[in-house]
């Protein structure tokens, strides 16, 4: 199945009803418009065509566009068990707000409050319909990515630490740590959680629209499917992309243009991701920025639907057909639709009559990350090797030609879980057999009811086993078993957190979180970085120091490097001359310990980590860099840097790089994305401390002597005799 590609071209707006229009929707006779025609920029007389799955003109309603891109295809899809994506993408101003939240009235309202009206009038029907056998439950994440960091939008911004939540790959999935997961059972409550976290976004007004979205905002609705036998998770993500802007045409002051940089940045990822896909590259750079990472495109299972938002005015030329050149590209990419597979859950009990989470807010439950979900886990139970490999891929196509092709009817059983529907041009979900196929649910309506708790119980209990069973694989890597008094206190711990009984100790005590959850890994390096964060929440705290020391002995003895290497991983990295003191982690220097697991090393961005370089021995020299005299700087007057003073070079050098600006950190010569992000990472995680001298910044995480040289090397300075 390919991704599905849909046009909209948004109408004039007041202010541009004199302005020259050139975008245009065509159509084959009596059938929608599929077909943009645009001029080449170079020559009017001159038009390009691209072809997508529909294309909606300006005059085209909320409605229309929801009703034939999402109701049928997204949500049967949804509840037969498959995930989904919708995003929008276009440049700034050019409606993807509108298109996916939409105005208050109930005409004006977008893709996301009509999917989710849709979503709990199925799952109402799906309830009724099984008298009360089946319970569906929605619950809802929504977060934002601004500059590349992930904020929680149910958290309100000044909560949010300055580094954002960390993204870790679960299982080929990416997942946000600490997301909230909020329970929500009716649209009243959803509208209101909504609207709510929506004031939590980042939006300004620029020159190009007066209520711009700076960030990207991804909304995932999660549906849990439960019968006395089953449980059946999927999930829809609708996101609404940040817009690229062209920054000859904002006047975005510094601030906006930081954002600015930032949006058109993760986007150029994309657009390399897409393209890399498109030309079967091996490597596809989802990793280069956390959007990318998140959207997965391509790599993600499910349905996906862009929504191409664009502007038919000249003004947009270049973006416009930029953007339609890159959703023809995307167009063609593929997608794997692997249907979820229901947990059986083997248990005798019907289902209570009240809902699992009810209405209340709870936090994603912090387990070990190698416990996945959607996992057959009855196969274990039984004894039973499971029938594993699932069937080769097939997919489900989204044929852009008008032909018929008559859908297959013996679709497999529900557990293969992937169907093909090649050239269909109704949407697989519509053809949804797999309920039907799925074992015969028998209940006892006289049993008692199921409580939260042990149903809590029974996924804890699958939890441990599963982890057992990862543990016996792979002895080396496995994360043990949650003892239960452990993940109750882990548990209790969430519980503190989301109950804000803090006193202002809610970041100390998500660092504790972390912290445990690291040691719970055996990660013990990264449980002790955990923990030195949370110690300014509680200083004194004796039990805290008890807990830091013995993690550090642990370290000292795990530790397979030679013994004059263990002090450096302890050592904390002096950014300032002659100020001992003020300390920060030393990632570059430390050693990796056998026991961390690297892997969850690189996906956590709440911390720096390098699995692939050698650890810098503790015992090598620092660098010493002279600031005049010397290399590069030769030629510079000895009267602009006595000895022991800074040079005009190396003192602009530390202004930049104290400035904590990715974009003029990453201007520097030698320096890249990658490197520049790792550079104010690390100045995030010292606060306010400064980087003094050349030597302190040599020693930040990413940088050696020779970045700084060439660093050095490259900063112009204009001498006045
Ligand atoms: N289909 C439409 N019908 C009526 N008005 C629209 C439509 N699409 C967009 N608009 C209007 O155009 C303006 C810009 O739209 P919107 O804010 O949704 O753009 P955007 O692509 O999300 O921009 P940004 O990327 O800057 O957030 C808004 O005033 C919006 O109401």
């Amino acid at each position: 199945m390919s991704v599905r590609v849909v046009a909209r071209i948004r109408p004039l707006l007041k202010h541009e009803l004199d302005k020259d229009t050139i975008v245009c929707a065509e159509s084959a006779e009596g059938q929608n418009p599929t077909t943009v025609r645009i001029p080449n920029p170079k020559n009017d007389a001159e038009t390009f065509t691209f072809q997508f799955g529909s294309v909606y003109e300006e005059n085209a309603t909320q409605q229309q566009l929801f009703e034939n891109e999402v109701v049928g295809p997204t949500v049967k899809h949804l509840f037969n068990g498959y995930d989904a994506c919708i995003f929008a993408y276009g440049v700034t101003g050019t409606g993807k707000t509108h298109t996916m939240r939409g105005g208050k009235s109930l005409a004006d309202r977008g893709v996301i409050p009509r999917l989710l009206s849709n979503i709990y009038r199925r799952c109402r029907k799906i309830e009724k319909d099984a008298a009360g056998a089946t319970q569906v439950d929605v619950s809802l994440s929504y977060f934002e990515i601004y500059c590349d960091r992930v904020y929680d939008l149910f958290e309100p911004p000044e909560k949010r630490t300055p580094s954002g939540l960390p993204i870790r790959d679960n299982h080929g999935k990416t997942v946000v740590v600490g997301l909230k997961e909020m329970q929500c059972s009716t649209l009243k409550e959803f509208e209101h959680l909504y609207d709510q976290a929506n004031i939590n976004r980042s939006t300004s007004a620029t020159k190009l629209n007066a209520h711009s979205s700076r960030s990207h905002a991804v909304l995932c609705v999660k549906i849990t499917q439960t019968t006395e036998s089953t449980v059946r998770v999927s999930q829809v993500s609708a996101i609404d992309l940040a817009g690229s802007e062209d920054n000859r045409r904002t006047d975005n002051n510094k601030e906006r243009l930081i954002e600015s940089s930032a949006i058109n940045k993760s986007l150029f990822v994309l657009a390399q991701c897409v393209e890399a896909i498109s030309k079967k590259q091996s490597r596809i750079p989802y990793r280069e920025s956390k959007m990318t990472r998140i959207l997965s495109l391509g790599q993600n299972n499910g349905m996906t639907l862009m929504i191409l938002n664009i502007a038919p005015t000249r003004s947009y030329h270049l973006d416009t057909l930029s953007s339609l050149n890159f959703a023809n590209r995307t167009k063609k990419i593929e997608v794997n639709e692997v249907e979820n597979e229901p947990i059986f859950r083997n248990i005798t009990k019907p289902l209570a009559a009240t809902s699992i989470g009810g209405a209340s807010l709870s936090r994603q439950p912090l387990r070990p990350l190698n416990t996945a979900h959607n996992t057959n886990l009855n196969d274990r139970e039984t004894g039973r090797k499971k029938t594993t490999e699932k069937p080769a891929k097939a997919f489900s196509v989204y044929s852009d030609a008008q032909k018929i092709v008559s859908r297959s009817s013996n679709l497999p059983s529900q557990n293969q879980g992937i169907r093909r529907t090649a050239g269909a041009p109704k949407r697989p979900a519509e053809s949804s057999t797999t309920f039907a196929s799925r074992p015969t649910k028998t209940f006892r309506a006289a049993e008692p009811a199921m409580t939260k708790e042990s149903i809590e119980a029974l996924i804890t209990r699958r939890i441990d086993e599963k982890l057992a069973e990862k543990a016996l694989q792979d002895a080396s890597t496995a994360a043990p078993a949650l003892s239960a008094e452990l993940q109750k206190r882990l548990d209790d711990l969430e519980n503190r957190i989301d109950a804000k009984d803090d006193d202002g100790k809610a970041p100390g005590l998500q660092f504790l979180l972390m912290a445990k959850q690291h040691q719970v890994r055996q990660e013990h390096a990264s449980a002790l970085r955990m923990y030195r964060m949370a110690m300014p929440y509680f200083p004194g705290n004796k039990k805290l120091e008890a807990k830091m020391q013995a993690l550090e002995e642990r370290i000292k003895t795990k530790s397979a490097l030679p013994a004059e290497h263990v002090p450096s991983l302890m050592a904390p990295l002096v950014l300032e001359r002659g100020s001992k003191s003020k300390v920060t982690e030393d990632e570059d220097f430390a050693p990796v310990p056998e026991s961390d697991n690297e892997s969850s090393y690189e996906s956590d961005s709440s911390f720096k980590f390098k699995s692939k370089r050698k650890p810098k021995k503790a015992t090598k020299k620092l660098p010493i860099f002279r600031d005049s005299g010397e290399g590069h700087e030769s030629s510079i007057p000895s009267s602009f840097a006595a000895p022991g003073e800074m040079t005009p070079r190396t003192t602009n050098l530390l202004k930049i790089i104290n400035s904590r600006d990715v974009s003029k950190i990453r201007a520097l010569k030698g320096v890249g994305v990658k490197k520049a992000d790792a550079i104010v990472g690390c100045l995030l995680e010292t606060e306010d401390e400064e980087v003094r001298d050349l030597e302190g910044l040599a020693q930040l995480n990413g940088v050696g002597r020779k970045t700084v040289e060439n660093m050095r090397s490259g900063i112009i300075v204009d001498y006045e005799f």
